[in-house]
């Protein structure tokens, strides 16, 4: 059971210390955000601290190459599209491409949605501009609206309750489908089948036959596949909007620990790392496993003392590092900063967000990315990782079970004149079905490439 946080409390939960927080919106009305943080502080926990701890223990193994992560979802959740189509085939597609790098990587694949609770959106800009109009961007469901009106932009704290209900209602249909029989690994394998059939993806078959007799190989030897019927999955999203995220935190009565209830692995963006800022302080307060994401300017310095913040004790499991440098720089800059931290002594996991480093406007002015580019900066993150003899541990990316068309190319070849068919993100663009299980394809072969090597 959990305990509220009262440690110098005002209105039942803790007074954090007074740190500046970058990236959090401008609210309104002082009085109906106290409202309105007293109350989410009242509220359940959406997961347990003991689900946060199994997931450490998991990572931990991805740390040391005994399991692989898969991070992925939106980039921004919306509200109206939480709908059970929509949740259900992201899990679809989650689900499709951890079969393929079970397959890739000898390894289990630790399921992780970017979802019910990725509704906050830093921004490189305070403002949007269009035509002769200047309006406050758009931060996410969880602030304002997408609409591009005065009234949909202003920040609204009631939305902060709205986003801890939807991510409620998502959570309890992901479990519900995680262990309720749908993610039977023979149903996967089918809809993967399904995927190969197209010809578009043949080159993918040999490794698609493979699996196939892999399973005939396990139905021989008298698997249980009924065994096989439930996964564990975990929700994860950016720990951005502190008026969310400090409600939420409570006190583990097991242990005295501190977690944030809000999700079980929470990260800290590229914008909102800085050394003496709030977001750092609050996440090495609390224990659930924390991801970091590290731009290509990332200081190595800085990274290390990162490390004592939210590691002093040297837990693997406890820090996933989440690189994001673009193809064009992963291979210059990711070795220096894998080199120290490696020996620093700390046990990290290394995970490839191979998306936010290679965003660019298309021709046709839609804020896109290019597969092969995205696959680019995953294999580099491989060859790093080959070169010094560390694990790549991971993969972090924006991804949709719907047919959209956001990214560029892929074997489907969607082009720039493509883009505008179904661009439907509410920020950056996504890998969407298809994309995604061709890019688990294309991981499996590094993934196992990286296996053969290491048994030759
Ligand atoms: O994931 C988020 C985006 O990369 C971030 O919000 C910046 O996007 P922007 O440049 O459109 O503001
Ligand atoms: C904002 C994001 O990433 P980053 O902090 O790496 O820019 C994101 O993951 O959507
Ligand atoms: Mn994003």
């Amino acid at each position: 059971m959990f305990e509220q946080v009262t440690d110098g409390s005002v209105g039942g939960h803790l007074d954090w210390p007074a740190l500046p927080a970058a990236q959090q919106p401008t609210w309104p009305d002082e009085g109906a955000l106290q409202q309105v943080r007293a109350e989410l502080a009242t509220m359940p926990p959406l997961v347990f601290a003991g689900e946060c701890d199994d997931l450490r223990t998991q990572l931990a193994r991805a740390a040391a190459g005994e399991a692989f992560v898969l991070q992925g979802g939106d980039c921004a959740e919306r509200f109206a599209e939480a709908t059970a189509d929509n949740i259900r085939d992201r899990i679809k597609t989650i689900l499709q491409m951890s079969a393929v790098l079970t397959y890739g990587g000898s390894t289990p694949v630790i399921k992780m949605g970017r979802m019910a609770g990725q509704f906050a959106k830093p921004r490189s800009k305070d403002t949007e501009t269009r035509g002769e109009v200047t309006l406050p961007a758009f931060r996410g469901d969880i602030v304002n609206d997408f609409a591009f009106t005065d009234e949909a932009r202003r920040p609204d704290p009631n939305r902060l309750l709205r986003a801890y209900h939807t991510s409620s209602a998502t959570l309890n249909l992901v479990r519900a489908f995680t262990t309720g029989g749908f993610a039977d690994l023979r149903r996967v394998h089918e809809w993967n089948r399904g995927f190969i059939a197209n010809a578009a993806y043949a080159r993918y078959e040999t490794t698609a036959a493979e699996i196939d007799r892999a399973m005939k190989f396990m139905a021989a030897c008298g698997v249980d596949f009924d065994e096989l019927r439930t996964v564990e999955f975990f929700a994860a999203h950016e720990a951005l909007l502190l008026d969310y995220e400090q409600p939420l935190t409570r006190i583990d009565s097991r242990t005295g620990n501190r977690y944030d209830v809000s999700g079980h692995f929470l990260w800290i963006g590229e914008r909102t790392r800085q050394l003496d800022g709030a977001h750092l302080d609050f996440a090495a307060r609390i224990h659930n496993p924390i991801g970091v994401k590290l731009g290509p300017n990332a200081d190595t310095d800085e990274v290390l003392t990162m490390i004592d913040r939210l590691d002093p004790d040297r837990e693997p499991g406890r820090l996933t590092f989440i690189t994001r440098m673009g193809a064009g720089q992963i291979r210059d800059k990711l070795p220096r900063i894998v080199e120290k931290v490696t020996a620093s002594g700390a046990p990290v996991v290394w995970v490839c967000d191979p998306m936010h480093g290679n965003t660019y406007e298309s021709s046709t002015g839609y804020k896109t990315r290019e597969f092969d580019q995205v696959i680019d900066e995953v294999r580099g993150f491989f060859e790093v990782h080959e070169a010094l003899g560390t694990i790549p541990g991971g993969l972090h990316v924006e991804l949709t079970g719907n047919d959209v068309t956001e990214c560029v190319g892929g074997s489907a070849k969607i082009l720039d004149a493509d883009l505008e068919k179904r661009y439907e993100t509410a920020c950056d663009p996504r890998l969407n079905h298809q994309q995604s299980l061709e890019m688990a394809y294309l991981v499996a072969e590094m993934l196992s490439d990286r296996k053969k090597r290491a048994l030759a």
